[in-house]
């Protein structure tokens, strides 16, 4: 399989765009048609949901029904609005069978940002989380952005992991932690817009403003999303 030829790093932009600031003090202007683009790889067991979780981000669908495992690895583009800046995510979507993991590790090397997903109805999903986190460290670059999300919370007479269980497993690894549906819809933008300013403030970060803090963030959303949802 062979990838796109866009498939630039965080903070390439266009060639008729201009310079990102060079850090040296000049205040930030970037053209309007400035364009940053990352690459995402969504990671964990197979049947956690992945694909849902793409296309309900991609194309806001959710496809029930019968499951089709992914084959080896696919991708799609999205582009969304940051602050003004327009940064294209590249999405990549693995296959979470054992047996496609050797073509998978091949990806994580040039991966900004890693989703890594269990199903909140499989402990055995949520188990496994650990050997991702570990493969993670093998093959990704140092400084990857990670973000462990408890997928499936729309079936929760199902549940089999706990929140607070998510959330401490995070914060032992600190990384940023949400539950999600690739159903109703539930943090799934959220999960992509916090990638989004994550890389977008490590490509242009102007001097003035204080360091974007995704944990922060995502805090800040949930509580503003549920205190609506009750107003
Ligand atoms: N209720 C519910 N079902 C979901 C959700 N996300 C996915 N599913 C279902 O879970 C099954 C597996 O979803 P996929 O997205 O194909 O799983 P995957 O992680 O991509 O699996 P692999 O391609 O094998 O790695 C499908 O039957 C989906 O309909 C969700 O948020 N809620």
């Amino acid at each position: 399989m062979s990838g796109p030829s866009g498939a630039a790093g965080i903070g390439t932009p266009p060639a008729d765009s201009g310079d990102p600031p060079d850090g040296s003090g000049t205040p930030l202007a970037l053209p309007r048609d400035y364009e940053l683009s990352g690459k995402v790889m969504l990671l964990g067991d197979s049947g956690v949901g992945k694909t849902c979780f793409l296309l309900q981000f991609k194309d806001g669908a959710f496809l029930s029904g019968m499951f089709i495992a992914t084959v080896g690895i696919d991708f799609r583009n999205k582009v969304v609005a940051v602050d003004g800046v327009k940064v294209k995510l590249q999405i990549w979507d693995t296959a979470g069978q054992e047996r496609f993991r050797s073509v998978t590790h091949a990806y994580y090397r040039d991966a900004q940002a890693l989703l890594l997903l269990y199903d909140i109805t499989s402990k055995m999903s949520f188990d496994n989380i650990r050997a991702w986190l570990t493969e993670i460290h093998e093959y990704a670059q140092k400084d990857v952005v990670i973000m462990l999300l408890g997928n499936k919370a729309d079936v929760s007479s199902e549940r089999a992991v706990r929140t607070e269980d998510g959330a401490s497993l995070a914060r032992e690894y600190g990384v940023p932690f949400m539950e999600t549906s690739a159903k109703t819809g539930m943090n799934v933008e959220l999960a992509f817009l916090a990638i989004a300013k994550e890389l977008k403030q490590r490509a242009v970060q102007p001097q003035d403003e204080p360091r974007f803090q995704i944990h922060d963030y995502i805090e800040s959303q949930q509580k503003k999303s549920s205190c609506c949802a009750f107003a």
